[in-house]
């Protein structure tokens, strides 16, 4: 069963507005979310998923299951519109009882060359994560703000910014920052040339698996998604949600995007969760959008639909359990084959 054949969906795939969507949660479950009447829902998306064996049924009610919600915007150059648009959505997030709230990297602002990435750019004891502190007490959730320009304590030498995913709780408390490791310098003919490293330092280090509501999350950030070295990683240190926030290119989209998120959820048996920019930010970039959560079997189980708004998705760590006991591939590996990965190709 899936979207387009689901005649029950008001949203068919998540076009346009309604004010009754439903979660579709395998094997074949229907999940009413009632709204208050009246409550306009921008885009809210669902999707059903795909059937699976038997052996895996879920047992507990969904209703019980965290619930993750998944914004998607397009950022520009201009701070506070971008923060309006992110809050309206945070707070829409809440009101659909969302336990967790994800931005995607570069929520705060997407400017037009390096320069201005670092005008813009703030330490993380600046203005707008105090903002972002206040939504999140506000809001009574936790939001995962999934690429910070972030001047960091070296700001002074180094003119230079971190790409910062940070991670607050429903108090606003900071509880972890992963910076982006894997900087993206790619020249793709048909999109604009990335040169993230004229204006970022890449991280030192992998940040361990931080315990939320929803469960243990590994944090990364877009480009890192094409090393699986990291989300495996990540799974061995005891993730068991991997969250790719990005700006993914128009051109690398349509190619790669949905590839890599549903492999990286297959091979390391963890929800995926992807909120992306989407459009166009301005002249001279654009976004490819398709934010999504991916469970630990490779199924989308929602998606954005084109355009700022927001996707949820049930966790159900009962059945990533039972996944990885009927699919041991943790217990399987050779690493006596292939132990020293990620040198380059000779
Ligand atoms: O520039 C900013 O302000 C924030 N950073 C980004 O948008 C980064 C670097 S340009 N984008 C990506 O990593 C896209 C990767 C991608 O598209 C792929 O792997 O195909």
């Amino acid at each position: 069963m899936c979207v387009g054949a689901c005649a029950l969906c008001p949203l068919r795939g998540g076009r346009g507005e309604g004010r009754l969507g439903f979660i579709i949660r395998p094997p074949h479950q229907l999940l009413p979310l009632l709204l208050c009447p009246g409550l306009r829902i921008p885009r809210l998306s669902v999707l059903c998923a795909q059937p699976r064996p038997r052996a895996m049924a879920i047992s507990s009610s969904s209703w019980e299951l965290p619930l993750v919600a998944v914004c998607q915007v397009t950022s520009t150059p201009d701070k506070p519109e971008n923060f309006k648009t992110c809050a309206e959505l945070v707070r829409e997030a809440a009101r659909l009882g969302a336990c967790l709230a994800f931005l995607p990297e570069a929520f705060d602002f997407i400017a037009r060359d390096p320069a201005e990435t670092l005008r813009l750019s703030e330490p993380l004891g600046g203005n707008l994560l105090g903002e972002y502190t206040q939504l999140a007490r506000e809001c009574g959730l936790w939001l995962s703000l999934g690429g910070f320009h972030e001047r960091g304590q070296d700001w002074e030498q180094t003119q230079k910014i971190y790409n910062c995913h940070v991670l607050l709780n429903n108090e606003g408390s900071v509880v972890a920052t992963y910076r982006k490791t894997h900087l993206c310098d790619v020249e793709i003919p048909g999109q604009g040339p990335m040169r993230e490293s004229n204006s970022t330092i890449p991280g030192p280090s992998l940040e361990s698996p931080v315990s939320t509501p929803a469960g243990k999350i590994g944090l990364a950030i877009c480009y890192d998604m094409r090393f699986p070295e990291l989300s495996l990683a990540l799974a061995q240190a005891g993730a068991e949600i991997l969250t790719y926030p990005s700006a993914f290119g128009s051109v690398t989209g349509p190619a790669h995007w949905e590839v890599l998120l549903r492999a990286r959820a297959i091979e390391t048996q963890c929800y995926v969760v992807a909120a992306a920019q989407c459009g166009r930010h301005h002249e001279k970039r654009a976004s490819y959008g398709h934010s999504m959560v991916v469970d630990p079997w490779g199924t989308v189980v929602a998606r954005c639909s084109e355009g700022p708004g927001l996707c949820l998705a049930r966790i159900d760590l009962n059945y990533l359990r039972q996944l990885r006991q009927h699919l041991p591939v943790f217990q399987h590996r050779r690493p006596d084959l292939y132990g020293s990965l990620g040198h380059p190709l000779s």
